[in-house]
C-alpha cells in the first residue's frame, strides 16, 4: 500500500547531448510503497530519466531529489538505500549464485537501521527469485532469463527502500515473468519501484501509477483507470441472439447490458464485455502526442536545437 511519502521528486528535469534535447522539462513523484511504471516508445528517455534518478547520469537541468537528496550527491548511506540493477556482475561468472548474493549483502549490513534489517537473507532472496536450484551454480552456467533474476536478486540483496528496474522482464519466459509479478507483488507496501516495460499488460498488472513520456516529454501520468478516462475509450459488447452473433461498442456498456436483458431475458447467449485495455489507451495518447508534435514544426525543430 503507498503511503503519502515523497520518495523520488522530479522537477523540471532536462537533458541534452551535445545539441539535441532527450528530456525537456520532467516533472513527477514517487510516493513510498508504490509501483511506478515508466512507459514510453524506444529513445523517449526512460533510461536516461532512471540513470539520472541512480546517481549515474548528470542532468542538463532541473531539481531531483530521491530519498530526500540528489542523487548527483549521494554518499554510501544514500547509496545502500537505493537498488540498481546492473549487468557488469555476468562478468564475475566463477561466483557461485548463493555465495555471491550472501557476498554483497554483507556490505549492506552496516546500513541496518531499527525498521530495515539489511541484507535480505540470501536463501530467501534466492528462493524469491526462483533460483533456488541454481543456488551453487556458476554464474556463467545460467541461462539469460536465470541471469536476469541473479540481477534483480542483486538489485534488491540490500533490502532497499526504492528500487528501479529497466525492462526488467526482457527475455523472461511466461513463468519466470509471472514469478517475476509475483515477487513485485510481494514488495508492495515495503519498496518503492520505479520499473520500465514495454509489455502493457505488464505496466497494467503491476502498476500503481503509470507515467508516459514521450520524445523526452511526460504525455500522461496517473493511475491506469485515469488514463482510461482520458481516452474515450468505448467498451465492446458481444452477444448472440437468435442464433446470430452481434456487436456493438459503447461508453456506458453497464445499461446498455441492462437493456438487453430487460428486452430479451434469456434468450440473450455468449455475453462479452470488453473494456478499452491499457494498451488501446497508450496508442490513442502515443498517437495524440505524435500528432501534436506534427502540427507544431517549430518546436519540433526547438527539440533538436
Ligand atoms: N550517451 C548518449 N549520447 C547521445 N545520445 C544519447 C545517449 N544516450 C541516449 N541518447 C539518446 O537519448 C534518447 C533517449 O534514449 P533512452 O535510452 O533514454 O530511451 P528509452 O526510452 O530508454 O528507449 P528504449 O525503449 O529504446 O530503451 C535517444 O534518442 C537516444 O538516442
Amino acid at each position: 500500500m503507498a503511503t503519502s511519502r515523497v520518495v523520488l521528486d522530479v522537477g523540471g528535469l532536462r537533458m541534452r547531448y551535445g545539441t539535441t534535447d532527450v528530456l525537456r522539462d520532467v516533472s513527477f513523484q514517487a510516493y513510498q510503497g508504490e509501483v511506478l511504471c515508466l512507459l514510453g516508445p524506444n529513445g523517449a528517455g526512460k533510461t536516461t530519466t532512471i540513470e539520472i534518478m541512480e546517481g549515474f547520469r548528470m542532468r542538463s537541468a532541473g531539481q531531483v531529489e530521491v530519498l530526500g537528496e540528489d542523487p548527483a550527491r549521494g554518499d554510501e548511506r544514500w547509496r545502500a538505500r537505493v537498488g540498481v540493477v546492473l549487468q557488469s556482475w555476468r562478468d564475475h561468472g566463477k561466483w557461485r549464485v548463493r555465495e555471491l548474493l550472501a557476498h554483497l549483502g554483507r556490505y549492506y549490513a552496516a546500513y541496518s537501521t531499527p525498521s530495515i534489517a539489511r541484507p535480505w537473507d540470501a536463501d530467501r532472496l534466492v528462493a524469491a527469485v526462483g533460483l533456488t536450484e541454481q543456488a551453487g551454480r556458476k554464474i556463467r552456467t545460467l541461462s539469460g532469463g536465470q541471469r536476469r533474476r541473479l540481477d534483480v536478486a542483486i538489485g534488491l540483496v540490500g533490502r532497499p527502500e526504492l528500487i528501479f528496474l529497466d525492462e526488467p522482464t526482457a527475455g523472461l519466459d511466461p513463468v519466470a515473468r509471472r514469478g517475476f509479478h509475483e515477487l513485485i507483488e510481494g514488495l508492495a507496501g515495503e519498496t518503492t519501484v520505479l520499473l520500465t516495460t514495454h509489455d502493457l499488460a505488464e505496466a497494467e498488472r503491476l502498476a500503481d501509477r503509470i507515467v508516459v513520456l514521450d520524445g523526452g516529454r511526460i504525455i500522461a501520468d496517473g493511475t491506469p483507470g485515469q488514463l482510461a478516462e482520458q481516452i474515450a475509450g468505448e467498451d465492446e459488447v458481444r452477444w448472440r441472439h437468435d442464433g446470430r452473433g452481434h456487436r456493438h461498442t459503447t461508453r456506458e456498456s453497464t445499461p446498455f447490458v441492462r437493456g438487453l436483458f430487460d428486452r430479451y431475458g434469456a434468450a440473450i447467449e455468449h455475453l462479452e464485455v470488453r473494456r478499452a485495455s491499457l494498451e488501446d489507451t497508450y496508442l490513442s495518447l502515443v498517437r495524440h502526442a505524435e500528432t501534436r508534435a506534427e502540427a507544431e514544426p517549430r518546436n519540433q525543430e526547438g527539440r533538436l536545437r
